[in-house]
């Protein structure tokens, strides 16, 4: 199993803040451009993690299978993990079933522990965590269960109506494809994504990029973060 050994610090040549309206409250976020950040470098021995962030239908599972396929990264999706613990029919099944089906977020506690078993479980060391994690205290869970932080985390940024069609015509036979899920879910990532990303952001590991356009041209604006990366 892998033990992180030692943290490397981030160069960020260039940044900008906007303002934001969040619940009443104003909210600055540190804006880094991913053409001009540096990413740390990765050692066998030590895990070299990335987040994957962006609300339902953004594009963040179809981006992954990319980023899998040009730099080698294990992609552990949490709501894939979660679906599969459903599917084996676990005692934690049903409630995870109905959270999902809310658009509720499932205990951390659940989640980083099937996380965990994945990264332990993988000769990797170069993980992509997708749909995680999407609250400050998934995030700290995480923080406090895997004893780490994560070395870059990308944020994939959809207006609403884009992320409604693409989820409504992604097909797949989810549960929470529908618009009423939709709805709650957007909600919920409105209400408690924007601390997670303000948190990464003010500590220069965030990058956001347009999720739109084509998958290939979204993928281009990926490329460049890890270019430093060998397969
Ligand atoms: N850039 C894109 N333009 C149009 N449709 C897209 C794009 N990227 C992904 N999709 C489609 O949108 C749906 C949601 O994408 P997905 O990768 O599952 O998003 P997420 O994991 O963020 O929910 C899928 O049907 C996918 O094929
Ligand atoms: N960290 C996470 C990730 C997903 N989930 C649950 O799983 C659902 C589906 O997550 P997902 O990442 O597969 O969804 P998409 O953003 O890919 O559409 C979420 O709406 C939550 O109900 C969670 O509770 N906690
Ligand atoms: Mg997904």
């Amino acid at each position: 199993m892998w033990r992180r050994v030692a943290s490397v610090s981030h160069l960020f040549s260039h940044s900008k803040s906007t303002k934001f309206n969040q619940g009443g409250s104003t909210f600055k976020i540190w804006e880094t451009f991913t053409s001009e950040s540096e990413i740390p470098t990765p050692s066998k021995g030590s895990p070299f993690i990335t987040f994957v962030l962006g609300g339902p239908g953004s594009g963040k599972g179809t981006q992954c299978a990319k980023i899998v396929e040009a730099f080698g990264f294990t992609h552990i999706s949490a709501g894939d993990l979660l679906r599969r613990e459903i599917a084996s029919g676990s005692a934690y099944g049903s409630v995870i079933l109905s959270t999902i089906r809310e658009g509720k977020i499932v205990p951390s506690q659940v989640t980083v522990q099937l996380i965990q078993k994945e990264m332990e479980s993988s000769d990797n060391y170069k993980f992509l965590i997708d749909g995680f994690p999407r609250s400050e205290e998934n995030r700290k869970a995480f923080e406090q269960t895997i004893g780490t932080e994560p070395d870059v985390v990308l944020f994939f940024d959809c207006p609403e109506q884009e992320m409604v069609k693409r989820v409504l015509n992604r097909n797949q036979g989810r549960v929470d494809d529908n618009i009423d899920t939709i709805k709650k879910r957007l909600e919920i990532f409105d209400e408690l994504n924007w601390p997670v990303i303000n948190y990464y952001s003010q500590r220069g590991k965030l990058h956001k990029i347009n999720a739109v356009g084509t998958v290939d041209e979204i993928f281009e604006k990926v490329r460049p973060i890890f270019a430093p990366l060998s397969k």
